[in-house]
């Protein structure tokens, strides 16, 4: 493993809880031996820039919003926003990209050339493999429960491959509903297991990559 410990980008959207979750973690023995080299968000509105910002070192980050790139580079394809991307993501010489509410989905534009370098990419989803791809997982796990057609949901970090969310689990964590939970009561269960998995998912690539704990 290169001096320094493992380099982490981080790819967000939104509030970026879960991006805390793993700036509160790096070097810690939750997340030994790890820093957080850049956040990359492809909405410059997400707060989890301002997380980034404020840390202690502060932490770079980056915005590269889909739709303003096509605006400025009339004919470029999304497969051109997905190209640049990468560059800016592998510029950073990461061990391990991780996406916490990256709610973008990658062409091969994109993993083709993060391939190339062989940096693995993981995921954080809110639902269990196999179920809920996509958006709005939460929600949509929450009403299945009420229809009778699941007993519990869960969280995932998975790798990240073409088919949405089809990449190998590294981590699975179940997630209970209660028959008396809101939606919201169910969501802050989900999340609150999210910021774990989040931090325990990239400890687990992380120490397969080095082939040795994070120590
Ligand atoms: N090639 C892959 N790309 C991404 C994966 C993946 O497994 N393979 N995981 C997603 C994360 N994600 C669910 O975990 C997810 C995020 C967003 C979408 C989606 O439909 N996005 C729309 C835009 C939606 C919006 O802007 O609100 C889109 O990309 O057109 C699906 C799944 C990240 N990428
Ligand atoms: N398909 C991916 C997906 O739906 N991710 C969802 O986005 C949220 C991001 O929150 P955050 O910006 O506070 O980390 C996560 O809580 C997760 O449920």
């Amino acid at each position: 493993m290169a001096s320094g410990g493992h380099r982490i980008v981080v790819l967000i959207s939104g509030s970026g809880t879960n991006l805390q979750a793993l700036i509160d973690a790096q070097g810690t023995p939750s997340l030994p031996n790890a820093k957080i080299v850049l956040v990359l968000s492809n909405r410059k509105a997400a707060y989890g820039l301002t997380r980034a910002q404020g840390a202690d070192p502060p932490i770079l980050t980056q915005v590269l919003a889909l739709q303003p790139y096509l605006k400025a580079n009339p004919g470029k394809t999304r497969d051109n926003y997905d190209h640049e991307v990468s560059k800016i993501v592998l510029a950073a010489s990461p061990h391990l990209l991780v996406l916490a509410g990256w709610m973008h989905v990658f062409s091969d534009a994109f993993l083709r050339e993060v391939e190339k370098e062989n940096v693995p990419i993981i995921n954080l989803h809110p639902a269990l493999p196999g179920a809920f791809d996509g958006v709005n997982s939460i929600q949509r796990a929450f009403d299945a429960f009420g229809r009778g057609e699941i007993e519990h949901s869960g969280v995932m970090v998975h790798k990240v491959i073409r088919e949405v969310d089809r990449g190998e689990p590294v981590l699975v964590r179940t997630v209970e509903i209660k028959k008396e939970d809101t939606l919201e009561d169910f969501e802050q269960r989900v999340h609150q297991t999210e910021w774990s998995v989040i931090v325990e998912g990239t400890k687990i690539v992380l120490e397969s990559r080095s082939g040795n704990p994070t120590a």
